[in-house]
């Protein structure tokens, strides 16, 4: 059962523990923000919120060596391993903390540090004993979905038609590969090689930014307009179509969904209550208790 309070007794201070380790390294590393945030997604998708993705396997074949998770920035796991150090450099805290919980906390601390809501984080998962690259396919979203695929894929983790629209906003920040929407750029249709539901003008940045045969890691910021703060500038940029992936565009030019992104898209404080919840509600997701896990030394390995 999670709870917020869950380490009053056995570690206390955790929370500002994190948050100084996420401080710290966010300056070090600006990309820290998004790194993290898309790490906590791709462990709560597959096998629960149960830090499986931090798993590093000698053969690759880990969650972590999936195709979907080869992108995953190195400072998101770094500094679930950085905060668990500070953690266990405190006695009464070594080994209390799971790896789980960690990234649930800097997830909510990456968030409010670059300009979004702060909220009471819920505690009290373990980890997982499963990490296989083979788990991931299928139960990550691609870029190409359209709403019904997106629906259909967060309602099978408990997640709404609202949760799914908030979490997106999570596109708000970061980067993406030219690879993943370059066919909205060069060939989307016969009847239109550009993705008629991109902005002109947008879609022409792109094409500079993302030439065809471009460097496989090239990167593209996701939300150009405010591509380090959290913020529903993400919405107004698919109002005005410059939704980067086919899975951004689609929850605006969707009528089932059309509306929830205006009224985001107007309404900050609307939105943030909205992700809010979405979050508490994937932090939820297949969270293991009991013998189902347990409490790793090292978040990159099986005790
Ligand atoms: C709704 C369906 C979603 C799809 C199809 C999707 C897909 C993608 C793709 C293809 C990338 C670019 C990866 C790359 O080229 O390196 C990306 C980046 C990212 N995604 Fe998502 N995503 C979705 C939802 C989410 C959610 C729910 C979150 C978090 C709550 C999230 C957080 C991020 C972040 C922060 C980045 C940027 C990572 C970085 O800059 O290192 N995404 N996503
Ligand atoms: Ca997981
Ligand atoms: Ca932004």
């Amino acid at each position: 059962q999670l709870k917020t309070n869950y380490y009053a007794k056995t570690c206390p201070n955790v929370e500002t523990i994190v948050r100084n380790v996420v401080n710290q390294k966010i300056q070090q590393a600006p990309i820290t923000v998004p790194a993290v945030l898309r790490l906590f997604f791709h462990d709560c998708f597959v096998e629960g919120c149960d830090a499986s993705v931090i798993i590093a396997s000698p053969v690759n074949t880990a969650e972590k060596d999936h195709p979907d998770n080869k992108s995953l920035a190195g400072d998101g796991f770094d500094t679930v391993i950085k905060a668990k150090a500070a953690i266990d450099a405190i006695p009464s805290c070594k080994n209390k903390v799971s790896c789980a919980d960690i990234l649930t906390i800097a997830t909510r601390d990456v968030i409010q540090l670059s300009g979004g809501p702060g909220y009471a984080v819920e505690l009290g998962r373990l980890d997982g004993f499963t990490s296989k690259a083979s788990n991931v396919e299928g139960n990550l979203p691609k870029p190409t979905f359209n709403l019904d695929q997106l629906n259909t894929m967060f309602a099978s983790h408990g997640l709404n038609q609202f949760d799914m629209i908030a979490l997106s906003a999570a596109h708000t920040l970061g980067a993406a590969h030219c690879s993943k929407f370059s066919n909205r750029l060069y060939n989307f249709s016969l009847r239109s090689p550009v993705d008629p539901t991109l902005s002109k003008k947008y879609a022409a940045q792109l094409q500079q930014l993302c030439p065809k045969n471009v460097g496989s890691d090239t990167i593209v910021t996701m939300d150009p307009t405010t591509p380090n703060t959290f913020d529903n500038v993400y919405f107004q940029n698919l109002q005005k179509g410059m939704g980067l992936f086919t899975s951004d565009q689609v929850l605006f030019t969707d009528k089932r969904s059309t509306g929830t992104v205006n009224v985001w898209a107007s309404n900050s404080k609307v939105f943030q209550k909205a992700f809010v919840n979405a979050m508490t509600k994937l932090g939820r997701v297949g969270v293991k208790t009991g013998k189902n896990g347990n409490i790793r030394r090292d978040c990159g390995a099986f005790n």
